[in-house]
């Protein structure tokens, strides 16, 4: 039977979506893992994919999902679609809400304490709910951003890693992700017509990581096995698996 243009993309993401589950040993039997639904097209995609790996026997596990609402950020998501899209691929959905003080003036910029305490919500609804992983949407290219952002503006050569063990508490954070590239993503979710979210964060600005996206996106045009290099240096150095 022939395959859809949106069948022939779900195979290659699934396929890298395996490779890095077995090349970083991100599933263990009886892994209870919770995924970070922002409703953005990577962790809708990382749904789709985690909802399909529950259905195979061994390693054994279970997903579910949980969206953190900002009561005190203006950032519109439309759970409606979210709870609809994780009904049909068969995972539990749970809604959050958190809160931080944004009026008490902080050396700290808002996108930070918002992802800080959002990240915070995550955490506590993971042991709060006995669950032992915590499934993130990131893919190659953030995890590469990320890299170039740390090298050049903390001069640190590390990024986000694909397997990260908490040292405070008895979670894994995972990123199944973290093989695919992000055009082939945004592909998909266009062909599988992923509706996108009324995203209208007031302080969503230029940062230096789409300059960083902006200088990645020049070099792969001159050199376009550029992403395999770094993730070379970032394996072989050892800063992918903490
Ligand atoms: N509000 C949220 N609730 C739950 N998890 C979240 C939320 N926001 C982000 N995450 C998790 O953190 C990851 C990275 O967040 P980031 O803000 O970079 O993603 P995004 O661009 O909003 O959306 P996505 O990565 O899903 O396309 C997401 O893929 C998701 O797993």
């Amino acid at each position: 039977m022939p395959k859809t243009p949106e069948q022939i993309l779900y195979h290659t993401l699934y396929k890298r979506f395996q490779k890095a589950l077995t090349d970083f040993s991100m599933l263990s039997d009886g892994d209870r893992i919770l995924i970070g639904l922002s409703g953005g097209k990577d962790s809708l995609c990382l749904l789709e994919m985690l909802a399909q790996r529950q259905r195979i026997y061994k390693p054994r596990i279970e997903v579910e999902a949980v969206h953190v609402r900002m009561a005190n950020v203006s950032y519109e998501s439309d759970t409606s679609y979210l709870e609809s899209f994780a009904k049909e691929h068969g995972v539990k959905l749970h809604i959050v809400q958190t809160a931080f003080d944004d009026t008490t003036p902080s050396d700290k910029p808002v996108c930070f304490l918002c992802s800080w305490h959002r990240r915070k919500a995550l955490f506590r609804f993971a042991q709060e709910n006995g669950f032992n992983k915590i499934a993130l949407g990131h893919h190659q290219d953030d995890i590469i951003h990320t890299a170039m952002l740390n090298t050049f503006f903390q001069g640190s050569f590390s990024t986000m890693p694909a397997v990260k063990q908490m040292d405070k508490m008895p979670v894994t954070i995972i990123r199944p992700l973290c093989l695919e590239h992000e055009r082939d993503i945004a592909q998909y979710a266009q062909l599988s017509q992923y509706v996108k979210q009324k995203k209208a964060c007031p302080h969503e600005r230029n940062t230096n990581r789409t300059q960083m996206r902006r200088i990645f996106e020049e070099i792969e045009k001159t050199n376009p096995e550029a992403r395999y290099s770094v993730w070379h240096a970032l394996q072989k150095g050892g800063k992918l698996v903490e």
